[in-house]
């Protein structure tokens, strides 16, 4: 399975940087995305999810476009976990998980059976009949993934999951990733450099709307002084693509 971009070219309105000829074919099952904030992670999530269409270039899931005609079903195959997700007023956790599930096409039978597996493999059963507007930033992340697990999306992309989020809750969406990434694909962008190599199989990290590396946890901790432990050698290397720390 892979996602590719194909010399990919967008700015927003007049901006003076931008994505200019961008290749990247992501193909593992579990990849993260790391760059400094205005990187243009987010940027290149959104064009993934085709929420936002470039000038040039285009991007592919197993070789499907999301093309005019073809979009909504592009998106029923690329799930979209944006940074924030908003609670529809008046409904549960379950029942918008299943929301989610109808807006992609499925019947609202259909939906609302797949959505209790979802609610309960992404840790929420407890919470499945509680307003989405009363749980916790983290939760409602949670909840996005529950709706791409209902309509079985075969790719999930995640935006900074992790931002904002208790070292419990970002151990739990370390273990959510892990489990998830054995049967969908899964791309994370994320500041957090830690244990990348326990959950991740590739390695893209991104620059000033350019791709500065791509390969595995291995090459990327290669890339720093033979010392430390891999958290420690993640933001060596780090640090040496793109002149900073996380
Ligand atoms: N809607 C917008 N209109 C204009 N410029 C934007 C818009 N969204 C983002 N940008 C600009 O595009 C660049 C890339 O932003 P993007 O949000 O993709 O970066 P990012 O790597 O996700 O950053 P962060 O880690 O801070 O979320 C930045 O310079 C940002 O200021």
């Amino acid at each position: 399975m892979a996602l590719v971009f194909d010399d990919i070219a967008f700015r927003y309105g007049r901006q003076a940087s931008g994505f200019t000829g961008l290749a990247l074919t992501v193909d593992a099952p579990a990849t993260v995305l790391l760059g400094p904030n205005g990187a243009g992670k987010s940027t290149l999530m959104a064009i993934a999810a085709s929420q936002l269409t470039p000038a040039n270039g285009s991007v592919s899931f197993n070789g499907a476009r999301p093309d005019r005609r073809r979009q909504a079903a592009y998106r029923k195959r690329v799930a979209w976990i944006p940074q924030h997700i908003t609670p529809v007023p008046g409904l549960t956790v379950r029942e918008q998980v299943a929301y989610a599930g109808w807006l992609k096409g499925m019947s609202r039978g259909a939906a609302w059976e797949a959505s209790a597996g979802a609610v309960e493999r992404v840790g929420l059963g407890k919470l499945a009949d509680r307003k989405s507007h009363q749980v916790s930033g983290g939760q409602l992340r949670r909840m996005g993934i529950a709706g791409a697990l209902t309509h079985r999306s075969e790719l999930i992309l995640m935006d900074e999951p992790t931002a904002g989020l208790d070292p419990q809750q970002r151990q739990m969406f370390r273990q959510l990733v892990a489990e998830l990434s054995q049967r969908v694909q899964v791309l994370v962008s994320t500041h957090q450099t830690e244990d990348l190599a326990d959950l991740y199989h590739q390695v893209v990290v991104l620059d000033q709307g350019a791709v500065r590396f791509q390969g595995s946890p291995a090459d990327f901790h290669a890339l720093a002084p033979a010392s430390g432990g891999s958290r420690e050698r993640a933001e060596a290397a780090y640090a040496l693509l793109v002149g900073q720390e996380i």
